[in-house]
């Protein structure tokens, strides 16, 4: 059995989907292969915006909605003809009516509600899409629903797992299909026991693909990228980046926790827990060897480093004479909880305690005010959080030109620094 997932770059417009294709035709099998599939291009974003816009009852509304729907009916156009275009097309435009049907209404329930409703049509009409066009070449496998499959409570935005449910759903199904056919699914999206719609949190569909993965012992799982493998940095960011060959699970775990976004953080645990290797290849070169993440450790250790922007310093004091670890951390890390605020790194001093987390338009305003009710609260915005996993002073000397630093903590193989950029 074979997991592979491919991300909105991969299918982000006709030429992708038709590469994908060669992908599967090449290095997949006619049966064991399950594709989770992300929504095309930048497509979870638009749709974020258009729950945005929705709800602030922006006249532009129904115009981002036009744009979105616009852009997967120019894929069809290219990929499909006569018949089966109309019926692709067809296919396309009923799911889209589900939305048509929310916007058209005035926004009365709880906006994390409605952006999972909104925002997963986006997976949904992708592996329509990939599914139809595998069909249509030779790639025989059917479509389904993922959210019949993979249950969560309702955290909406940021579903949990129910994973002795989702398992036992998944192979009572799946594996009998899976021995005639390929199964194309979605990644990122979930559903409650009420037939909801859940997400698993943005870039969520690495997770889905290791979920699928650990409930059908899967021999491997391959996520393609348009990266050669896990490299030592963002590309986007740093140049001369050094591909990591092999990699460990606890590496990879903590490479992504800290927030290298090649890879969902929550999705190595569960292939760790099976000893399922995880592969990390180049859809634009997939002859090439890519990374294996597995239990084995390199032999050659190589310092990677992770960038954060867009980060907020929050440095939280008690407005009594009291300690800040014995009388308040409970409170505080209760705010954070509340208010759904992940922290990036911390650190307490006798009288302060001091956080690093993104910025975000609405929750970070709701925090520090929450905060300030009980606690004398000063932050700093405009930050970057760097960490550099297997550091050593030359590497730290390295990304500290032209920076100020704020914080920083350090472990034995870690560390995370708050700094300031003061070339702007
Ligand atoms: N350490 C890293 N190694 C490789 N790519 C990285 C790393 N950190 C961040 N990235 C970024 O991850 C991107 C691929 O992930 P992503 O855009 O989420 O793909 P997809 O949405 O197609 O799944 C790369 O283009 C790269 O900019
Ligand atoms: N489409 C979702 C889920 C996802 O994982 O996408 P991608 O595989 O393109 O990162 C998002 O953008 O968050």
């Amino acid at each position: 059995m074979q997991i592979f997932k491919f991300g909105g770059a991969s299918a982000k417009d006709a030429n992708g989907i038709r590469n994908i294709t060669k992908i599967v035709k090449e290095y997949g099998s006619p049966q064991n292969l399950l594709i989770v599939v992300s929504a095309m291009g930048k497509t979870t974003n638009s749709l974020e915006d258009l729950t945005k816009a929705f709800f602030n009852r922006q006249d532009n509304t129904h115009e981002i909605f036009e744009q979105i729907k616009q852009y997967h009916f120019d894929v069809i156009d290219e990929l499909f003809e006569g018949a089966e275009k109309e019926k692709v097309a067809d296919d396309i435009s009923n799911q889209f009516v589900e939305v048509d049907w929310i916007i058209e209404d005035e926004p009365h329930d709880e906006f994390d509600y409605v952006y999972d409703q909104i925002v997963s049509i986006g997976e949904l009409v992708s592996t329509k899409i990939v599914s139809a066009y595998l069909n249509a070449n030779q790639v025989q496998n059917k479509w389904i629903d993922a959210r019949g499959y993979i249950q969560t409570d309702n955290t909406y935005r940021e579903g949990k797992v129910d994973w002795d449910l989702s398992a036992t759903l998944i192979q009572n199904e799946l594996p009998a299909i899976l021995k005639n056919e390929i199964i194309v699914t979605q990644g990122f999206v979930g559903g409650t026991s009420e037939n909801f719609t859940t997400t698993l949190g943005r870039e969520g569909s690495d997770y889905s693909a290791a979920i699928f993965a650990y409930s059908l012992n899967a021999e491997q799982m391959t996520i393609w990228k348009d990266v050669p493998g896990v490299l030592n940095a963002d590309p986007k960011w740093f140049d001369n980046t050094q591909k990591l060959d092999q990699l460990s699970y606890l590496d990879a775990i903590e490479l992504a926790y800290y927030g290298a976004t090649v890879i969902h953080p929550k999705t190595i645990k569960p292939l760790q827990n099976k000893q399922i290797p995880l592969y990390v290849r180049s859809f634009i070169k997939p002859e090439e060897s890519g990374t294996v993440i597995s239990n084995e450790a390199p032999k050659k250790i190589i310092p990677s480093f992770i960038f954060k922007i867009k980060q907020v310093l929050i440095s939280i004091s008690p407005t009594d004479f009291s300690f800040i670890v014995e009388e308040n951390l409970s409170d505080i890390f209760e705010v954070f909880h509340a208010t759904g605020v992940k922290i990036n790194t911390m650190h307490n001093s006798a009288i302060s305690f001091s956080v690093s987390v993104d910025f975000d338009e609405r929750k970070t305003p709701v925090l520090i005010s929450k905060l300030k009710e009980s606690f004398k609260v000063r932050y700093n915005d405009n930050l970057e959080l760097i960490t550099i996993r297997h550091y050593n002073q030359e590497t730290i000397d390295r990304v500290l030109v032209n920076k100020e630093t704020l914080l920083e903590v350090r472990s034995r193989h870690t560390i995370q620094m708050v700094v300031k950029d003061l070339s702007n």
